[in-house]
């Protein structure tokens, strides 16, 4: 985030020459083969400085690296100020520098720890509160709804960073969730989501929640109105939005004038990006399907992270490590995809939540300083939950053309587990074998011996398998919310070093703008032929099309 670029560094070139001259050593058969240490050196256990429960064992050592490799990509973190940046993120420096903000999601999680003195920050605790209150009275059913019944379902209406991370997390945590209480995610425009979810919901019992940073955001506004109307179809007396909306929010004006008063507003501050955000009051919706105290435990697990970070030597700082090697494949290599595959049914959308998380914040081609990049920066990031990923895209992974660095990440127990734990033995069995094909393959030699003297020599070339895949393997003893709170802060670590490295704002999110501002001149022009006007000949033809066939 120095704004320099990247490929200026010393440690960089360096990188480049270790690249060009060694690549063809860097098998890894050979690897394991010449070091009996080589897991030992490049795996490492984290154990929350809080909580010794919160643990998990990352093992590095399945990667196209050496110890010299390993050093330099540190040295590299090193130049990059890396070190000077966190601890100008955890002091409220103004690090996103073209929108002249803190970048604060640790004092979210923070526990009054660490001393960060930004306005709002001090008002933590106090949302805390309220999260806490109003969560315990939908939870115990003292929340009464406009004809005097509990709450039985909450929707939260939210797009984006106020979407993601609640529908990740309340995924994730199911199993830690209040039977009775239903949970409905709307982000889309497309009128079709809040139709199907509205057509289970009783308005007598449904709390919505209309979860905007800005208040302002088109989909999240029009959906909030359209289940307001819906609301009032049934209650009739616009006193009673009070029983059933709340906002999270930090606009209170745009809230206000929507009709929602201020104590029925969560409030959260500037300084919360929206992919940052599921640690604020935008994570009222997991606080309310898995109770206020297991949601502390989350941001206690993300905080034992924060510390981790902030304050172990780069080469045991476990979100760095993860960055590095990122680099390595997406600099060098010239990989452009990042995979995360969760073995874990629990976590079958975190690669969707990341893939906001990291693309939004490192997808940029311009340095803090104006500089087109000439090296690239953010990964694409996607993914499935194990075992679902192996019969459908793992072919190209094992045998296809491109080399995609792959995550693993499993609990080694299960939180179900039927049939004396058979299922979790064979989903980790799984879980251990595919990182094992993909670094070590399987060699011509073996296919013929397998194959016998009469298979035909297309046949023999299509089985084998190249190897030399590389992968990072995490394993926990079992998925609890301070887990997972240490995993979210993990991957969001990882990411902020990345972003420092080359030398980019992963704070803000100016690629998404361009396209809001065509959308809202092209609804102007929908009604006739004649208004379709400033456009392309491909964008007045497709507009001209669909005016054929509107009805509305
Ligand atoms: O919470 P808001 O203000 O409605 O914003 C939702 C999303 O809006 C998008 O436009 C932004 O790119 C995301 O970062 C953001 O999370």
């Amino acid at each position: 985030m120095s704004g320099r670029l990247a490929s200026d560094y010393t440690a960089w070139k360096k990188l480049q020459t270790i690249y060009d001259t060694e690549k063809s050593q860097l098998v890894l058969k050979d690897l394991f083969a010449q070091d009996a240490d080589r897991f030992k050196k490049f795996s490492k256990e984290y154990v929350s400085p809080d909580d010794p429960a919160v643990t998990f064992l990352l093992d590095y050592s399945k990667n196209l690296i050496t110890e010299p490799i390993f050093h330099t990509l540190l040295d590299l973190v090193r130049e990059a100020g890396v070190e000077t940046y966190r601890d100008k993120m955890f002091s409220g420096e103004h690090i996103n520098t073209s929108e002249d903000r803190a970048v604060l999601h640790v004092a979210l999680r923070n526990f009054d720890e660490f001393k960060i003195s930004e306005e709002g920050v001090s008002e933590v605790s106090a949302v805390l509160q309220h999260i806490r209150q109003f969560t315990e009275s939908v939870r115990d059913g003292s929340w009464k709804g406009y004809t005097g019944k509990s709450i039985d379902t909450i929707v939260n209406i939210g797009i984006g960073g106020s979407d993601l991370g609640p529908v990740m997390v309340t995924e994730a945590l199911k199993a830690y969730s209040k039977r009775g209480l239903t949970a409905h995610f709307v982000s889309n425009i497309d009128g079709t989501h809040l139709a199907e979810t509205l057509r289970v919901c009783n308005p007598e019992t449904t709390l919505f929640i209309i979860a905007s940073k800005t208040f302002t955001t088109q989909e999240t506004i029009t959906n909030a109105e359209s289940a307001r109307e819906w609301f009032l179809q049934s209650a009739k007396d616009k006193a009673h939005v009070a029983k059933h909306f709340v906002a999270l929010s930090t606009n209170t004006k745009a809230v206000t004038a929507f009709g929602i008063s201020q104590e029925n507003m969560f409030q959260f501050w500037d300084w919360v990006g929206g992919r940052y955000s599921l640690w604020s009051a935008i994570g009222l919706s997991i606080a309310l399907v898995i109770g206020y105290d297991n949601f502390e435990q989350l941001l206690k697990g993300a905080h034992g992270m924060d510390k981790h970070f902030k304050e172990t030597p780069l080469e045991k700082n476990l979100p760095v490590i993860l960055a590095v090697i990122g680099i390595w494949y997406n600099d060098f290599y010239g990989s452009q995809t990042q995979l995360l595959l969760p073995y874990d049914q629990y976590l079958h959308k975190f690669a969707d939540y990341f893939q906001q998380g990291d693309m939004e914040s490192n997808g940029k081609f311009v340095t803090k300083g104006g500089q087109r990049v000439n090296y690239e920066t953010g990964p694409i990031i996607w993914g499935a939950a194990g075992t679902n990923g192996q019969h459908s895209f793992y072919q190209l992974i094992h045998q296809g053309t491109k080399l995609i660095p792959a995550d693993f990440i499993a609990p080694a127990t299960t939180l179900n587990p039927i049939r004396d734990s058979l299922h979790h033995r064979i989903l980790l069995s799984n879980f251990f074998a595919q990182p094992e094909a993909l670094a070590f393959g399987k060699t011509e030699e073996q296919v013929r011996k397998e194959l016998g003297p009469n298979a035909s020599e297309p046949l023999i070339k299509s089985k084998v398998f190249e190897g030399n895949r590389p992968s990072n393997s995490i394993i926990f003893p079992l998925l609890t919310p301070t887990t997972l709170g240490a995993l979210i802060a993990l991957y969001e670590h990882k990411i902020f070093v990345q972003g420092v490295v080359w030398g980019i704002n992963s704070f803000d999110q100016m690629g998404v703008e361009l396209g809001k501002v065509l959308a809202k001149a092209i609804l102007a022009q929908l009604g006739k032929p004649e208004d379709v006007t400033g456009h392309d000949s491909s964008t007045t033809g497709l507009i001209h099309y669909y005016q054929k066939y509107r009805k509305e």
